[in-house]
């Protein structure tokens, strides 16, 4: 499927319905705080089957009691697509459930 960057004021409408991610440079990001550190892991592991289920993956890193993701679309050239967002959907939608804020 070819996926477009979206323009600066799609990413602006998007993040306004995803509190607590941003654009960094040129990428969608989120950092998660969660009650321990396997917790935490658990939450990392939730985030790679979703990453599998939609053939989109960010770097996704494990903290002590954190959980960090970057993403933005290869196949766009490294831009911010609605791949990205429909990835941080899911995440976000999850997330709760694991006691992550
Ligand atoms: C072949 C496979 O569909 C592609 O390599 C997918 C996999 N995961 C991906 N993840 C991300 N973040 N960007 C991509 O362009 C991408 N492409």
């Amino acid at each position: 499927m070819a996926v477009e960057p979206l323009s600066q004021k799609e990413i602006e409408d998007r993040l306004a319905e995803l509190p607590g991610w941003s654009v960094d440079g040129d990428r969608l990001t989120r950092s998660y705080r969660l009650g321990s550190h396997f917790a935490a892991a658990a939450l990392v592991v939730h985030i790679a089957g979703i990453q599998d289920e939609l053939d989109h993956h960010s770097d996704l890193t494990l903290g002590y009691n954190t959980v960090s993701l970057g993403v933005n679309t290869h196949s766009a050239g490294g831009a911010v697509t609605a791949k990205d967002f429909a990835l941080a959907r899911r995440v976000e939608d999850i997330a709760p459930g694991h006691g992550a804020h």
